[in-house]
């Protein structure tokens, strides 16, 4: 368990972790979710005491980290997978770490065969690919057997079958009742992966929940329709004071709508549907419509012709600071 209570750090005027309370349970996958500067890797790192906090406390099983004898066996991290001597072999590296935390040799095999680096264990970390860096600072972190792992966007650099790999292993080591805290910008591969999430922006906690609620708190359900009779049904919806938003590809969408509704109103007035389906947002939308106004870096490469509210789900991009939860549905006149 990793008991985070008011732990706050300053980089002179800048607060880059502003009192964030939570924990993180044994059992669960959590991922750590936060937009570019959120304070992320500064959280990682006092967890670590690497960094000291300005304020409030960080323990590992009741503990400071600095208090662990042999940390490594209670808490295993990858912070920065190429933050190894490249002149040393992958098994030289481990056994350096093993024997400096009183870990057997024959564990240094193991971890080797786990992560799939047995074969190139004798050649020289410089030499490896960013894939093969995870791959190595992954073993690094479960060369302990530790109960807790932290890992810090574990999944950068692998192709889809180390993807696939991670998500597994992370898995199973929560099943197995271990600590797992996880970030990653990665939404899609996080939202198959989590069951609980930390998401925080500009420092401060914004959620700490698990994903379902998350996403079902955050997210925008609505009923996408498709027909080529879209003056009639247009009329029909206005006439039953049901409000409607343009979608993307000439679809329309009604906010909150029931799918069975809005079909008997059509089947009603004999419009013809191509389509009626009910969606939820995804996490990343979900993620972004809750950090939209904790977002430090934007881009602006794409000018807003309409409305957030309008095209929802044609836009790639964050939303216009500020207008989200704000934003009332467009109405299309029929
Ligand atoms: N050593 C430092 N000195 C000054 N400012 C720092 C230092 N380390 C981090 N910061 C600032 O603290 C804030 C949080 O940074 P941090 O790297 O923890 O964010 P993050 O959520 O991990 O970001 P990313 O997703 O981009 O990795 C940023 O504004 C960053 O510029």
């Amino acid at each position: 368990m990793i008991e985070l209570a008011g732990l706050t750090k300053r980089y002179g005027e800048k607060v880059a972790v502003d009192d964030l309370t939570f924990t993180v349970r044994p059992g669960t996958v959590t991922g750590f979710l936060g937009p570019n500067g959120a304070g992320k890797s500064t959280t990682m790192r006092m967890i670590l005491g690497l960094d000291h906090p300005t304020g409030g406390d960080v323990r590992i099983d009741g503990r400071h980290y600095h208090e662990l004898t042999d940390p490594l066996t209670y808490i295993g991290a990858l912070l920065d997978a190429k933050a190894v001597h490249g002149g040393r072999s992958a098994y030289h590296h481990l056994l350096c770490l093993a024997q400096s935390n009183g870990i057997p040799e024959r564990r240094v095999h193991e971890v080797l065969e786990t992560v799939g680096l047995a074969a190139v264990a004798r050649k020289k970390a410089k030499g490896f690919s960013l894939g093969m860096s995870q791959r190595l600072g992954i073993a690094g972190a479960l060369l302990g057997d530790p109960r807790i792992l932290m890992f810090d966007e574990p999944v950068n650099g692998l192709d889809p079958e180390g993807i696939h790999w991670i998500r597994s292993l992370m898995q199973s080591l929560a099943a197995e009742g271990r600590t797992v805290f996880v970030s990653s910008h990665l939404m899609s591969e996080m939202a198959l992966t989590a069951d609980h999430l930390v998401v925080i922006g500009q420092g401060r906690l914004l959620a700490d929940t698990s994903m379902a609620d998350f996403i079902a708190r955050n997210s925008r359900s609505h009923v996408r329709v498709r027909t080529p009779d879209r003056e009639r049904l247009l009329d029909a919806l206005h006439r039953a004071g049901i409000q409607v938003v343009q979608g993307g590809d000439g679809a329309l969408e009604v906010d909150g709508g029931r799918s069975e509704e809005i079909g008997e109103l059509a089947a009603r007035h004999q419009v013809v549907l191509h389509e009626l389906s009910s969606r939820q947002s995804s996490l990343e939308e979900a993620f972004m419509r809750l950090t939209a106004s904790s977002v430090e870096y934007h881009a602006h490469a794409e000018p807003a012709e309409r409305p957030w509210g309008a095209d929802w789900s044609t836009r790639t991009g964050p939303p216009p600071e500020g207008t989200v939860r704000d934003a009332a549905p467009t109405t299309v006149e029929g």
